[in-house]
């Protein structure tokens, strides 16, 4: 678990995305003339209909596999355009923002740095689809082999909506579910393809046994 939220540290970074919130999109009509105020533009109209220009030849796949330099001074809107250029173009189509010193390092190459903004980009658009056994934990037992060469043996009762069920389970999912502290009443869920293991809550009826808030608590 603790690998795990030190993985997520890592790729956490800090986007610079929150001071162009007000960009919906190049605030143009369909000739694509820019509007006075629109969808939080206002302002830099003809780079605004450049913008728009692109995005057209864009969706009508006249223009695919290039690069688009924006040039100006500091602050002028490069990113908001380039930002509302991606909004234009729809919620398939992800913006991720780096800046200049990421790119230019001596650890790793600008291609490499590259490859991983655009892989990155992807995954945003990746949805893990995951099927997941979920229940309460009715009963988890496990058998100790009475031999040093002996295997433990474990099963777990799983309570849904409609029924118990039993399930036998492995070593690994045995560690996970005394790591993570699991006893009966507790709700988890339980990846089917990795076995991973997840603590969602504590069942309803259950969860008075170890409340320290109510009045069955002695000192
Ligand atoms: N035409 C515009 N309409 C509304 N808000 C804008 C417009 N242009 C820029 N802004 C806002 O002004 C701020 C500065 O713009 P932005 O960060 O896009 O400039 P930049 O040219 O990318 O700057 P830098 O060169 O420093 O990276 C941002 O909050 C941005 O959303």
């Amino acid at each position: 678990m603790s690998n795990f939220l030190s993985e997520v540290k890592d790729i956490t970074r800090i986007e610079r995305t929150a001071m162009h919130s007000h960009i919906q999109g190049l605030g143009l009509d369909d000739f694509l003339e820019p509007r006075n105020v629109s969808q939080g533009m206002v302002g830099q109209k003809s780079a605004r209909k450049a913008a728009g220009l692109i995005v057209r030849l864009i969706k009508q796949g006249k223009i695919a596999g290039r690069g688009i330099l924006i040039a100006g001074q500091p602050g002028t809107g490069k990113t908001a355009l380039a930002m509302a250029m991606s909004h234009e173009l729809g919620e398939q189509t992800p913006f991720t923002s780096i800046s200049g010193s990421e790119l230019f390092s001596l650890e790793m190459s600008k291609t490499e740095a590259l490859t991983q903004v655009i892989r990155k980009s992807i995954g945003i658009r990746v949805k893990e689809m995951a099927e997941v056994l979920e229940g309460e934990v009715v009963e988890i037992r496990i058998e100790r082999p009475e031999s040093l060469e002996g295997v433990r043996k474990g099963k777990i009762t799983l309570k849904t909506t409609d029924m118990d069920s039993m399930y036998e389970i492995g070593n690994k999912m045995m560690d996970q579910l005394s790591e993570l502290g699991i006893t009966s009443g507790d709700v988890i869920s339980i990846q089917k393809a990795g076995g991973k293991v997840s603590k969602l809550g504590r069942s309803y009826s259950r969860s008075k046994d170890y409340d320290i808030l109510t009045s069955n608590v002695s000192d």
